[in-house]
């Protein structure tokens, strides 16, 4: 099942900057071994905005949330869930859900 995820960050201000960098460390890390396995397979920047617009390919709707709550930025972050259904003029094989 195929999902678009919308994830904008918002760090307090008065954040730690060790806190902050551990935080996106591992937030790098955690998202880019859920890419290699596939589960993330797209990862874009919102213009102009500390926002993510992403693609999951996951089970179902249990294994999304799993994946999300674990993202180590999750407690500093607005998500919005958007879920994807083939659409019948689309040409590209990998835009099938
Ligand atoms: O910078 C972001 O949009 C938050 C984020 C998600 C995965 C990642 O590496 O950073």
């Amino acid at each position: 099942m195929l999902f678009a995820v919308q994830m904008t960050v918002e760090l307090p201000p008065d954040l730690d900057p060790q806190v902050r960098e551990e935080l996106v460390t591992t937030e790098k890390e955690y998202s880019q071994k859920l890419q290699r396995a596939g589960k993330w397979p797209h990862l874009w920047r919102v213009v102009g905005e500390y926002s993510n617009l992403s693609v999951f390919d996951v089970s179902d709707n249990a294994e999304l949330h799993d994946l999300l709550w674990n993202l180590p930025l999750f407690k500093y972050m607005h998500i919005t869930v958007t879920p994807l259904a083939p659409h019948p003029s689309a040409l590209a094989a990998d835009r099938q859900a």
